[in-house]
């Protein structure tokens, strides 16, 4: 029986997938897997029985990916499962930003009990008015899941596109539209654009990465969106830009005292995975993530630790081994089965940076000493018996 504890709601879709072997628990003690969506993990306490940590959506800067690897903690997140539900409100806050749809909205509401509003509204109208985006110059910067599709479905609605992301996916470069331009230079994606939208993760390397500087390479009047994350921009000197009128609307999804009520920026409450699609197909993906690992020892889409498939199990045991990618972990692995004159069925080893992980299918059950041994080894922070 495996125990997994929700942080924040999970779409029931997903969680229906745990079958009578799982149970929910409303505290985090004796939990194998913790599903998460935006709470923040850093100075969470997490017990020794966490192995799995699930996040139903992309972003992982709410979770201390490092820390759960060195304690042999799986992290997974669900590339692409709310790319839609993001690029959708990208193109609405395009157009919110073009025209004023939200002043002209109120202007109509607060003046309901008009006679003859619609008289009114046609004399008023021009206060609304705004420009359009076919033909105006988009710059992307990340082209992951939802930069490539909002690249995409911009370029089909007569926009101009500029992608740019050194880091680019073959799969994401493949399901390009050939129309994007490729730039290799954030300065020419400043000087050209006139809107401006970011879809990279929040890093060390990308942190306030629109700053001062950047603002005053773009185009005067530039639109800027950030549905990514709000430290990506140094929202302070962004007030500046905006209230010199060097940019002319900032678009944001992060609500927070220095940008909530300023005039010039569009604030929603951190939307855009909210939909009823994209919080289905994250906690689908995530679910399916944490049974195949807890289940199977088998990682898929974890950000800390290798992708790792030896399917289900037909040998007598398996043992998953979360390590260091260090030399001679593999030799010390098997020197500790072989005294035990364990026949190893099969095996796999695979590591990503700093961090590697072993999967070992056994002809008989290892015993606890052995079990023992292994987790003695320097470098080693986790050994689970699978199966
Ligand atoms: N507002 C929301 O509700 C919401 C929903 C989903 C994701 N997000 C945020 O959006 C981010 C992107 O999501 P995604 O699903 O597209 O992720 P992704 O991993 O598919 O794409 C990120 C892309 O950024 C690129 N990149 C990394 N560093 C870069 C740099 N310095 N310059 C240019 N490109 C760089 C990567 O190569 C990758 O292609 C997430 O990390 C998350 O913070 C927000
Ligand atoms: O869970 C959410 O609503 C937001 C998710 C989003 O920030 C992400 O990074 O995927």
């Amino acid at each position: 029986m495996f125990q997994y504890h929700c942080l924040n709601p999970i779409a029931e879709k997903g969680l229906g997938l745990f079958n009578e072997e799982y149970k929910k628990s409303e505290d985090l003690q004796e939990c194998d897997a913790v599903l998460v969506r935006s709470a923040k993990m850093h100075d969470m306490e997490l017990p020794e029985s966490v192995k799995v940590i699930a996040r139903a959506g992309a972003g992982v800067n709410n979770i201390p990916v490092k820390d759960c690897a060195e304690k042999g903690v799986v992290v997974f997140n669900t590339p692409g499962a709310n790319a839609n539900g993001v690029k959708e409100l990208v193109l609405a806050g395009m157009l919110l930003a073009s025209r004023d749809i939200v002043g002209g909205i109120e202007w109509v509401a607060k003046e309901k009990d008009q006679e003859d509003i619609d008289k009114l509204a046609e004399k008023q109208k021009k206060q609304f008015a705004g420009c359009e985006i076919m033909g105006k110059k988009l710059g992307i910067i990340g082209l992951g899941a939802i930069g490539a599709m909002v690249a995409n479905a911009a370029s089909a609605l007569g926009m101009e596109v500029y992608g740019y992301d050194p880091y680019i996916s073959i799969d994401a470069a493949w399901n390009l539209s050939r129309t994007i331009k490729h730039i290799k230079s954030l300065d020419e994606i400043y000087s050209q654009c006139d809107y401006i939208t970011i879809h990279v993760p929040l890093l060390d390397s990308t942190k306030e990465m629109i700053n001062k500087e950047a603002l005053d390479k773009m185009k005067d009047g530039v639109v800027l969106l950030n549905f990514a994350r709000d430290l990506l921009v140094d929202e302070d000197a962004l007030i500046e830009a905006l209230d010199s009128g060097k940019v002319k609307k900032y678009v944001t999804d992060f609500a927070n005292h220095t940008v909530a009520g300023h005039k010039g920026i569009l604030v929603t409450p951190h939307l855009g995975a909210s939909t009823e699609e994209s919080e289905e197909n994250c906690a689908v993906m995530a679910v399916k993530e944490v049974r195949d690992f807890l289940e199977n020892g088998n990682i898929k889409n974890s950000v800390n630790f290798p992708n790792c498939d030896m399917g289900t199990c037909v040998a007598v045991g398996r043992i998953a081994i979360c390590h260091k990618n260090i030399p001679n972990m593999i030799s010390q692995f098997t020197k500790i089965l072989g005294a035990e004159g364990l026949n190893i069925a099969d095996m796999t080893n695979k590591s990503k940076g700093e961090y590697a992980y072993t999967l070992i299918d056994l002809e008989s059950t290892a015993s606890k000493e052995a079990l023992d041994e292994l987790k003695a080894i320097e470098g080693v922070s986790r050994v689970r018996v699978v199966k």
